[in-house]
């Protein structure tokens, strides 16, 4: 399999693959649409990211996955700018966008779908795509249009207030205002956190079509199995660090990682 182990007790048997993995990420040539190189980052004097690098390509689902606290939200958030990176950098097709602020981000392609709090409750549908696109500066309504089309059940119910929606119809609400900036990349918090396992589901179909809308995801997922079910590639995150990466199937086809992070024997 392709998975990488990167903890100090790796099989030896694996170096070339960490090897490779290692050289990708320590030359940010602007291949990868995003790259996380060598990452330090966390709150106040609290360190959450010790040495993390990772990419995003484009066409891609990449899951983010691993314990509670591991910090795979905060891996979004010093890509979005809520962090500024203490050490390494962050490029974004071959730019350092490291501690840009998250306005400017949001301008240069990337949108970011919160795990809470991702919708304005008191404003319609429409209400919410259009907050999503202010800072276009033209093409709004072409662009609301497509994302009618896309995603019916927000066309449907466009003049209803979004506190009215159920959790899945809220996700897929949020996840429609950030593509109203046509982003290249979206980085998308535990889409499937406090849904039902058919909700789940199909908000998990919802995170593919927005790939099918030329979207690279990177997504943070509780839901291992199901997050990399639907993903090209994996990281396992622990102690802000990848333990794991690899193909989204041999992560899942890992003994080891499904021991430690799926829950399995
Ligand atoms: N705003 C904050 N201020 C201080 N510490 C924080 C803040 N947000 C998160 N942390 C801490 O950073 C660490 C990593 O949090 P993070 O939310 O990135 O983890 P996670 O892997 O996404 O886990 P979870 O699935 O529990 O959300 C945790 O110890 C958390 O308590």
């Amino acid at each position: 399999m392709s998975t990488n182990h990167t903890t100090d007790d790796a099989p030896t048997d694996e170096t070339s693959e960490t090897d490779s993995r290692t050289a990708a990420s320590t030359d940010p040539t602007g291949d990868h649409v995003l790259e996380l190189d060598s990452v330090d980052s966390g709150y106040g004097d609290v360190q959450v990211l010790d040495d993390c690098s990772l990419h995003l390509d484009a066409g891609e689902i990449v899951c983010l996955i691993g314990p509670n606290g591991a910090g795979k939200s905060t891996v979004l958030k010093t890509i979005f700018g809520m962090l500024t990176p203490w050490e390494g950098t962050v490029h974004y097709h071959g730019d350092d966008i490291g501690g840009m602020a998250p306005e400017d981000i949001v301008r240069e392609g990337i949108g970011y779908v919160p795990q809470t709090d991702n919708v304005f409750g008191s404003l319609s549908i429409e209400e919410n795509l259009r907050m999503g696109g202010v800072a276009r500066e033209d093409g709004l309504e072409a662009v609301i249009d497509t994302l009618y089309e896309r995603f019916p059940l927000l066309d449907e119910k466009r003049n209803a207030n979004a506190r009215t929606l159920s959790g899945g119809q809220r996700q897929v609400l949020a996840f429609a205002r950030a593509l109203v900036m046509e982003p290249d990349v979206l980085l998308i918090d535990e889409p499937s956190a406090g849904l039902a396992p058919n909700t789940a589901a199909e908000v998990f179909g919802h995170v593919e079509a927005v790939n099918d809308m030329d979207t690279a995801v990177l997504m943070v997922e509780q839901n291992a199995k199901k997050g990399l079910g639907i993903s090209d590639r994996g990281y396992v995150l622990d102690q802000g660090t990848v333990r794991f990466d690899g193909a989204a199937d041999s992560l899942l086809d890992s003994d080891e990682v499904s021991k430690l992070y799926l829950g399995g024997g």
